[in-house]
């Protein structure tokens, strides 16, 4: 009997749970349940109430797009986001709503108010009102007539006339007014947090248009209407939260000590010590303050990934392919709060005494459920996806470490193909970033290519996040220790797990895509590669993409005018006469992260240099087509993937070649 393993279209079994929103009693607990309707081609997604004492579960709004509740300080209301969908004549028309809600009425609900979108919400400590932090301006509907930076931005489309602006919003009349800062012509804001005492509210924003990831940290003081700046040049990812006291707030981000390459820490401000130096939380313990775990099962969320709580500050870092949650106090070492064992606490949220926490964790072979903690003792209050998963065969990664060259261990795992699964190769897959990790977040994609009967090998080579700053740094040096650490790790497992060396295939996305397309210059070991939404000329995608023209000074160390040849040098373009491995390009042609351009120029150029390639080009579909694409898009790239792996290492071709043959004799 065959096996019953992951297909692409097992993608319609698992259900994506997010944004676990504990009230501040700590008795209930919102969150987001979506599912994928590959014949819709659709994700539905509705907001469930948990009673953490019995575990009851009910409806609060039945969707079909509803996400990110997030629980007023009274315990009694929550606000929503509600997408809508809009037909052509409507384009324009905001595609969300803003709703209000009590957690005892469930499925009645008000509009507060339509946006485009909402980056941040915080709610006043009186649950009347939130400050919002929401995008306004729309691009031209024909001719663009561009004078900004970032003329698009991967997943919003053509944003030069939008900035992002703090609001205070009642929830009640849905009256809205901007906050003014003092000086601030162009923004993009990032955070938004109300303080406690109800009489400031602090705001993260960019304000060079030229340099949107320094940010400067304003207070609003509500009584007197004036804005002052508490720090400049901040980066990083740029959230906040203030003290129970109201006088401090922690940052989370950094000063670009090694640039992109720089760990997010939590910084902690005085607000009545003006110009003094921020405390640095984190700094001892050499992590990144967030979970970069690698996943494509994830939902949206409105949850932060700070909370500053009476006990101390909780976030969530990466650590070896794990991510637990800590917890850290000025004055004293980050310790861990809740150990997710082989598994990534992905979001959390707790009461303000810090008594319970509500969170989300997977594993590499469990899609996320709700968990609540009270002090040590964690629960698992979902299961959501227990039952299908228990009907199919899923194989457990096996964790190995091997020392590189120079003496440095880097980890990896290899992913078999399920008991009764014939094997017919394996792939080497690179993640991208190059600051994340792969680890203990469940990929749909993995159980995929196993099932199929590919060995997946996965590793986290040098620029890789989960372990110290100076690990991840790779600035300037794309290609050199990076790709060193990979082909030493396809070494080790081929000698370790005995894998062919002659049915090796190698994929990745985006800087795995990058690293993909250098490797076939640079060797010919692999007899397949897919690369997907991948960079191969540093040169253009300096002009062409959202973060182009600063990613590729800071990590690349060149610019189409300083050090050009440099940029040249670590593109994999340069090499692309050298290459022989038949190759699958893989891009959507809205990806403004790495644009369309990128997979253009390197499928030409293998066509013209006779190496055998397929360009597969999605329409309407962003750099996150693997993660959140339209569902059947997602179900197609798999199934893209497996013919080209099938037809290159399983000999597919050549069959139906020889059966054509014989056909016809
Ligand atoms: C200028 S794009 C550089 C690559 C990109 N980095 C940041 O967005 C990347 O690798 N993204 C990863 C996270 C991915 O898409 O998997």
């Amino acid at each position: 009997m065959t096996a019953r393993v992951l297909t692409p279209e097992t993608l319609r079994n698992i259900v994506l749970v997010s944004n676990p929103a504990i009230t501040p009693d700590g008795g209930k607990i919102l969150y987001t349940v979506a599912r994928i309707n590959i014949d819709a081609d659709t994700y539905e997604s509705s907001i469930s109430l948990l009673d953490v004492a019995t575990g009851f579960e009910e409806p609060l709004q039945q969707g079909p797009s509803d996400s990110c509740p997030i629980p007023a300080p009274n315990g009694r209301h929550y606000v929503f986001i509600r997408r809508v969908e809009r037909d052509r004549k409507q384009r324009g028309q905001p595609g969300l709503e803003l709703r209000f809600a009590s957690i005892d009425r469930p499925g009645a609900s008000r509009l507060i108010a339509r946006v485009h979108g909402l980056v941040s919400v915080s709610w006043s400590p009186d649950s009347l009102r939130l400050a919002a932090a929401i995008p306004v301006g729309l691009p031209d509907e024909d001719v663009k007539v561009v004078e900004t930076l970032p003329v698009w931005f991967n997943g919003k489309g053509f944003i030069y006339k939008t900035q992002v602006k703090p609001f205070i919003v009642d929830v009640y009349s849905g009256y809205m007014e901007e906050i003014k800062l003092d000086d601030v012509k162009w923004m993009q804001v990032a955070d938004i947090a109300w303080s406690p005492d109800g009489r400031k509210i602090a705001v993260t924003v960019s304000r060079v248009m030229e340099k949107p990831y320094l940010r400067d940290l304003y207070v609003y003081y509500l009584d007197e209407d004036r804005a002052e700046l508490v720090a400049e040049k901040l980066s990083g990812f740029g959230e906040i939260v203030w003290s129970p006291d109201s006088r401090y707030i922690a940052y989370l981000g950094h000063r670009r000590e090694r640039g992109f390459a720089t760990h997010n820490k939590i910084l902690v401000f005085d607000t009545e010590d003006r110009g003094s130096e921020p405390e640095c939380l984190t700094c001892s313990l050499d992590r990144n303050a967030v979970n970069t775990a690698n996943s494509d099962v994830r939902f949206s969320s409105c949850l932060k990934k700070l909370q500053w709580t009476r006990k101390g500050i909780l976030f969530v870092a990466s650590d070896h392919g794990r991510a637990p949650l800590y917890s850290v106090e000025p004055g004293s070492e980050p310790t861990i709060v809740i150990d997710p064992g082989e598994g990534v606490v992905d979001e959390f949220s707790a009461t303000p005494d810090g008594a319970r926490i509500a969170y989300t964790r997977m594993t590499a072979t469990e899609p996320r459920e709700v968990y609540v903690s009270d002090g040590g003792n964690a629960r698992r209050l979902t299961r959501h996806n227990d039952t299908w998963l228990s009907r199919y065969k899923l194989s457990k990664p096996e964790k190995f470490v091997f020392k590189a060259s120079d003496g440095v261990e880097v980890e990896g795992w290899i992913l078999r193909p399920p008991e009764g699964v014939e094997e017919k190769g394996w792939v080497l897959y690179i993640h991208g970033g190059p600051k994340t990790m792969f680890g203990y977040g469940f990929m749909h994609e993995f159980h995929v290519l196993a099932g199929r009967g590919y060995t997946v090998v996965y590793t986290n080579p040098r620029g890789s996040d989960g372990y110290s700053e100076e690990f991840a740094d790779i600035r300037c040096r794309y290609g050199e220790r990076d790709y060193q650490d990979l082909m030493e790790a396809v070494e080790y497992v081929i000698e370790r797990y005995r894998l062919p060396r002659d049915k090796a295939a190698v994929m990745g996305g985006s800087y795995g895509g990058f690293m993909t397309n250098w490797i076939i210059g640079h060797t010919d070991l692999f007899k397949a590669a897919v690369t997907m939404r991948s960079i191969s000329n540093w040169i253009s995608m300096y002009g062409t993409t959202d973060i182009g023209w600063y990613f590729v000074e800071d990590q690349i160390c060149c610019t189409p005018w300083r050090n050009f040849e440099h940029c040249w040098e670590k593109s994999p373009l340069k090499y692309a006469d050298r290459v022989k491995t038949p190759t699958l390009i893989i891009h959507s042609n809205e990806d403004y992260r790495c644009w369309l351009d990128q997979a253009l120029q390197l499928y030409t150029a293998l066509k013209l240099h006779g190496v055998e390639t397929r360009l597969a080009i999605f329409p309407n579909e962003n750099h996150d087509l693997s993660r959140s694409g339209k569902p059947k898009h997602r179900v197609k790239r798999l199934q893209l993937i497996l013919e080209w792996l099938d037809e290159h290492l399983a000999g597919k071709k050549e069959e139906e070649k020889a059966g054509r043959e014989a056909g016809n004799a």
